[in-house]
């Protein structure tokens, strides 16, 4: 039933320069659901995240997001609306602390002088600890964020992208260059931020992938080829072929 979807790309084509990057992409997400997107170089999982977030327009199809016609919209617009975004590089304030990045990042109340010049509040202090804990880096709220390693900055990000409370969160292979052990971390992390928000993944790590334990869908030339468990779309022979048979 289209009522209970949260966003719903129907369609949707993009071409750039003659070359058609998107291809009658269609992607249903449920609220709650959390989907992770895989598929081979130039699949176009960043283009379908640009389609969503607003930064590419397409040249066909709808986005629908919580009943709103998002190709209509701007990205700031869209991000108010509750998509919030993780790039793949983090972008922290690294001359900043962690407390300070996440303060930041709070819903609406915050300038970057109060930030530092001014007492939180009992809500922000809360919010705050509520946000340490999910990220579990409470023992390290008072170090530097351009002193952490690279799985630290990425996991600061994705609490400050929890601070803006978005419905849904799209994460741009967040586990690149990370340990093993801060990879099944992060599995964890988006697990637990899923319980309350819809988050889609892209990743090309299939440990990582598996340690989510949910929906994917597999993308080859702008379009579904596939969706189901890890297992039903390893075992698919047009996946295997777009994977291995090139
Ligand atoms: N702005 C652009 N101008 C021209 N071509 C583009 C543009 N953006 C993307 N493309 C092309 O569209 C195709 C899809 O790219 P996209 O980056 O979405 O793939 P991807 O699945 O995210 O790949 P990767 O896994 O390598 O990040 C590629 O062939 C890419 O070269």
């Amino acid at each position: 039933m289209t009522d209970a979807l949260l966003l719903d790309v129907r369609n949707v084509s993009v071409s750039f320069d003659g070359f058609r990057a998107i291809n009658a992409l269609s992607l249903a997400l449920k609220a709650g659901e959390m989907r992770a997107i895989v598929g081979p170089n130039g699949a176009g999982k960043t283009t379908m995240m640009d389609i969503i977030t607003g930064k590419t327009r397409p040249d066909s199809g709808t986005v629908t997001f919580k009943g709103h016609d998002l190709t209509r919209l701007d990205e700031p617009v869209i991000a108010r609306l509750g998509i919030g975004r993780k790039f793949q590089k983090p972008t922290v304030f690294e001359a900043l602390t962690v407390t300070e990045n996440l303060l930041l990042s709070l819903k609406g109340i915050r300038s970057p002088f109060s930030v530092l010049f001014a007492r939180e509040s009992v809500q922000e202090r809360q919010r705050l600890a509520e946000l340490l804990s999910l990220i579990r880096l409470e023992n390290m709220a008072d170090f530097r964020a351009g002193d952490m390693s690279h799985g630290q900055k990425q996991w600061l990000e994705i609490g400050m992208l929890m601070g803006q409370e978005p419905d849904l969160l799209l994460v741009d292979e967040p586990v690149a260059g990370m340990t093993d052990a801060e990879t099944m971390a992060t599995a964890d992390l988006l697990r637990e931020i899923n319980k309350t928000r819809s988050v889609v993944v892209v990743e090309h790590d299939m440990d990582f992938v598996r340690a989510l334990d949910v929906p994917v869908t597999v993308l080859h030339e702008g379009s579904v080829l596939a969706e189901g468990t890890l297992d039903e779309v390893s075992a698919d022979p047009r996946v295997i072929e777009v994977y291995l048979g090139r």
